[in-house]
């Protein structure tokens, strides 16, 4: 049986297919009453580790329980957790009422709670409609109602904004937030940060099957560094000054301006002052959280040795939990207060190749093919005469909402 703590506690969970490590001693918690992404670029392992967490995978070593127990051994696990790994498998000419019924009785819940769950994800004028008709976001929100059924303490959702239009990705943060403000638990994964940032507390980012980042989203962004550009008349001279001055931290940009982290822009201006360099231009520039979260994740497919040359984290330094409510870096030294950016974060700079063309960066999920065509039929689960579509949401008043 389980202990009904709405906890899950991964420990050191490793999984092997043959050469590929998809899963390198991950280790993380995540608590009741709130909402955590798992957050990696694609073939990070993430559908993997949540394959294990429900029992689909056997891992190759480590845990993954979730109340205290793994998945196989939570007597009705339907009660207990709610899961979607694929909007996908719904029989064609089912409608969703229909198919939703015939999980309600799997599970042992009455027919009723079909139009309930229905109503909860929005889709209470579509019951009759079949789920072969469905757009990808309706089929994302229908497997939503299906994880539902059984009252969840937990939801396991695997990319669930996947599909969905801006106005479904507005309502599912709020409807997880409330989830979660209930006291419930929620794992959500993506491979797009700013795709989640708005719905996430805390964040587990892994790259190549290894954890990178664990910890509270707020505490990833106090990592962004902000670092003071300069064009200088004398690189040369600037850089002897500033070191002179025990400044660490400076990088000759491309385009002949000097980046340096950890001070402040009076301060380059007054060294530059006195050792007689004049200043063409001075800006202090902030790096974004997407963009720490590609320097984090940027050694996915970098061959091993080019990984660690990079100064990444080779495999295995990760030190397994870090205290509750803070946030770490994988070979980060614990208590010394000074949480700092990943090794290779300022050397490698904000010009990383291929970081413009991040597939999906720039419009994460809007430009979804379905989205275009659902935008032209009238709006099935919309209320009579408002055009809105205003799901019932028994989590908390937040409704619809961004
Ligand atoms: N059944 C399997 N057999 C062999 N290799 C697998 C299997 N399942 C996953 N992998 C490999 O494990 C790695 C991690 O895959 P996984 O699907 O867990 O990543 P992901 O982070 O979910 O990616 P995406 O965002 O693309 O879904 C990949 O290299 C993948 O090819």
């Amino acid at each position: 049986m389980h202990d009904g703590s709405g906890r899950i506690v991964v420990q050191g969970l490793t999984k092997q297919f043959g050469p590929v490590a998809a899963v390198q001693n991950l280790s993380f918690t995540v608590e009741p009453g709130s909402v955590t992404g798992f957050l990696g670029p694609n073939g990070a392992g993430k559908t993997t580790t949540l394959r294990m967490l429900l029992g689909l995978v056997t891992p190759t070593a480590g845990t993954a329980l979730i109340n205290g127990s793994p998945f196989d051994r939570l007597g009705n696990p339907g009660r207990v957790v709610g899961a979607v790994l694929e909007a996908q498998g719904f029989h064609p000419k089912r409608t969703a009422r229909n198919h939703l019924r015939v999980y309600a009785a799997a599970i042992g819940v009455p027919d009723a709670r079909a139009d309930q769950v229905l109503q909860l994800v929005g889709l209470g004028a579509a019951g009759d409609r079949k789920a072969g008709e469905f757009s990808l976001g309706m089929k994302q929100r229908l497997a939503l109602a299906t994880a539902l059924l059984g009252d969840p303490q937990i939801l396991v959702l695997d990319e669930p904004a996947n599909g969905l239009d801006p106005e479904g990705i507005a309502w599912l943060r709020s409807f997880l937030q409330s989830f979660a403000r209930s006291g419930r638990t929620v794992l959500i994964s993506s491979h797009l940060l700013a795709e989640v940032e708005q719905t996430v507390d805390q964040v587990v980012i892994i790259s190549r099957g290894q954890t990178m980042f664990y910890g509270p989203l707020d505490n990833l962004r106090a990592q962004q560094q902000a670092r003071v550009l300069v064009q200088p008349s004398d690189a040369g001279a600037l850089v002897a000054a500033l070191r002179e001055q025990g400044v660490a931290g400076i990088e000759q940009l491309p385009d002949g301006r000097i980046a340096i982290t950890g001070v402040e822009v009076q301060q380059v201006a007054d060294v530059a002052l006195k050792a007689g360099v004049s200043i063409y231009g001075i800006e202090e520039e902030r790096a974004d959280l997407e963009r720490l979260f590609f320097q984090l994740t940027s050694g996915q497919y970098a061959g091993q040795d080019q990984y660690a040359a990079q100064g990444q984290f080779p495999p295995g330094q990760f030190p397994g939990q870090f205290p509750p409510g803070q946030g770490q870096f994988p070979g980060q030294q614990q208590g010394s207060g000074y949480y700092a950016p990943p090794p290779g974060y300022q050397q490698q700079g904000y010009q990383q190749p291929g970081y413009q063309q991040q597939p999906g960066y720039q419009q994460p999920g809007y430009q979804q093919p379905g989205y275009q065509q659902q935008q032209q039929q009238p709006n099935p689960y919309a209320p009579p005469g408002t055009g809105q579509q205003q799901p019932d949401n028994p989590y908390g008043q937040q409704q619809g909402g961004a």
